[in-house]
């Protein structure tokens, strides 16, 4: 049975300051540094064999310090990126006008459809992931995957295979260099296919991040 470990990129600068990231990027910071190592140390433990991140910074700076840690090669996929969020990008969560506030719980409280301008919908967001997520079903057996992405993508990854639309992904709360998994199986009497098996694990971290809105 393949195992996927799906990991979120450790705390960046901007999810510290609460500020918008979206496609755009800032650096971790030390301690979002010091999260990605824990993960690789659990990574090894674990004996993963691939890792496929998103191309962001963030990202390829999380897979990068987990590379290190268990010796496996990165590959690069796009797909993996955080939902594209238009204009609010680079925006602090607390300058919003009650417009943007607007367009912002348009997307994430219902409408798979919505968009913040310039951005992209939810409904998007989940074609890519999943359509990255199938390319590991290409490698070899006996592989055992982790990939690097984000918050609202990896949210969107594991509302989707649970049968929930992309935007409950809000009710999942995926911290910062948590760990979840999802095992591809065909079982006779459970689903076959994607299962979830964890959500959000942070048992690996010292000092898990707090997530967004409790900062
Ligand atoms: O700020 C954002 O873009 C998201 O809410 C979180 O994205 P991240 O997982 O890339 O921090």
């Amino acid at each position: 049975m393949l195992q996927v470990y799906l990991v979120r990129h450790g705390e960046t600068q901007w999810n510290a300051e609460r500020r918008i990231q979206g496609q755009s990027d800032s650096p971790l910071t030390e301690k979002g540094e010091q999260q990605a190592r824990q993960v690789g140390e659990r990574a090894k433990a674990l004996g993963i064999t691939h890792i496929i991140s998103s191309d962001l910074g963030r990202t390829r700076q999380t897979a990068a310090i987990i590379a290190e840690a268990c010796g496996c090669e990165i590959t690069l996929d796009a797909r993996l990126r955080e939902l594209d969020m238009g204009v609010l990008e680079e925006r602090h969560i607390d300058s919003l006008t009650s417009d943007e506030e607007a367009w912002r719980r348009q997307l994430v409280n219902g409408t798979s459809d919505g968009r913040i301008p310039d951005g992209e919908s939810m409904q998007e967001l989940s074609d890519r992931m999943h359509a990255a997520l199938a390319e590991c079903l290409e490698l070899p057996e006996g592989s055992r995957p982790l990939v690097v992405s984000h918050g609202m993508a990896l949210g969107c990854l594991v509302s989707t295979i649970l049968g929930l639309p992309a935007w409950a992904e809000r009710r999942l709360r995926l911290r910062n260099c948590s760990i979840s998994r999802i095992d591809y199986q065909q079982s006779p009497w459970l689903a076959s296919g994607w299962v979830v098996e964890t959500a959000g694990d942070v048992s690996h971290l010292d000092a898990p991040a707090l997530d967004e809105l409790q900062r």
